[in-house]
């Protein structure tokens, strides 16, 4: 815990670093405005490890990586910005494509918006026969709540994205519709926790999944949650523009807007 806490820390100092000095040079820090005319170009996988990882998830990863070989599992890629095929009919489809042009490439992905080893680190593996997702979780310093322990809402964050992750590889276009989570023992800070999700059950567009954390040697269950998510029907997508084209009429300074719009739930 403590040599990925200090590895965090290191990268929140190099950050403070550059802020006095240089400007960022790294495409992905870069502002997203910056990033529209090259984003096509930019689709860094943000799923894989960095420095930041410690042992413990390093390790982990390694032992999912090699039963991804004959093929039941497979690592499900992330990108900060919206770049997936999926995400891209996502947009096509709920959102009004002049706020996607003007706005939404400065949006990125919550979970991803953390300089290495200070916010959320993970990767999710898929198991498609099973019909279960495994997510290997290192929360950073960034994500204190209580001193030495995890926030709930970022425990909270963490179940949304692993329990999507699981419907979204069943459902395609999801979104959260109910979160039940029962906290058991607070996450050390810092340390490595495995999300176990899997569907439960399909009913229409309706996906039930649950998942449990716990801790890397399965001794401690941190917390258990169960989820409602929904498939999107695209014959609703008007009313959701309409939504959003009421947002723009309401005329707040389009950073603003954007920051403030339901834009910001798009995820990959
Ligand atoms: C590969 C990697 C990818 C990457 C994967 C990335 C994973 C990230 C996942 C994170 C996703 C989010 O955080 S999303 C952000 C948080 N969520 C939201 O903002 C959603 C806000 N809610 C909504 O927009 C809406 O309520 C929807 C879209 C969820 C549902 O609206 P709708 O499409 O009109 O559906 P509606 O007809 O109301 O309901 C359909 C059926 O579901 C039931 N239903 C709806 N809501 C509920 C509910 N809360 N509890 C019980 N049941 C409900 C209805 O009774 C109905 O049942 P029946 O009559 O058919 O029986």
């Amino acid at each position: 815990m403590l040599r990925s806490c200090t590895a965090g820390l290191r990268s929140l100092w190099a950050l403070r670093g550059r802020r006095e000095g240089a400007p960022r040079l790294s495409t992905d820090l870069q502002p997203a405005r910056r990033l529209f005319s090259t984003e096509k170009a930019v689709h860094k996988d943000w799923a894989l490890p960095n420095p930041s990882w410690s042992k413990d998830l390093k390790l982990l990863f390694d032992q999912f990586m090699k039963k991804c070989e004959d093929g039941s599992w497979e690592r499900l890629p992330s990108y900060k910005h919206t770049c997936t095929q999926k995400n891209e009919d996502f947009k096509t489809y709920f959102l009004d494509p002049q706020l996607v042009e003007e706005g939404l490439s400065q949006a990125q992905l919550f979970t991803r918006g953390f300089e290495d080893g200070l916010g959320f680190e993970y990767v999710i593996f898929n198991n498609n026969d099973e019909k279960r997702t495994v997510c290997l979780f290192q929360g950073g310093p960034y994500l204190q709540g209580i001193p030495g322990f995890l926030h709930g809402g970022a425990i909270a964050t963490m179940i949304d994205v692993a329990l999507g992750s699981c419907a979204a590889v069943s459902g395609g276009a999801i979104m959260t519709a109910n979160l039940n989570i029962n906290f058991k023992r607070p996450v050390p800070l810092c340390s490595v926790v495995v999300v176990n999700s899997q569907l439960d059950k399909l009913e229409g567009r309706k996906l039930f999944v649950s998942c449990n954390i716990r801790s890397v040697d399965e001794k401690t269950l941190y917390s258990e949650a169960t989820g409602l998510f929904i498939k999107l029907d695209p014959k609703k997508k008007f009313n959701i523009k309409e939504f959003h084209s009421s947002l723009r009429k309401a005329a707040p300074p389009l950073e603003e807007a954007v920051v403030s719009s339901p834009a910001l739930v798009i995820h990959c």
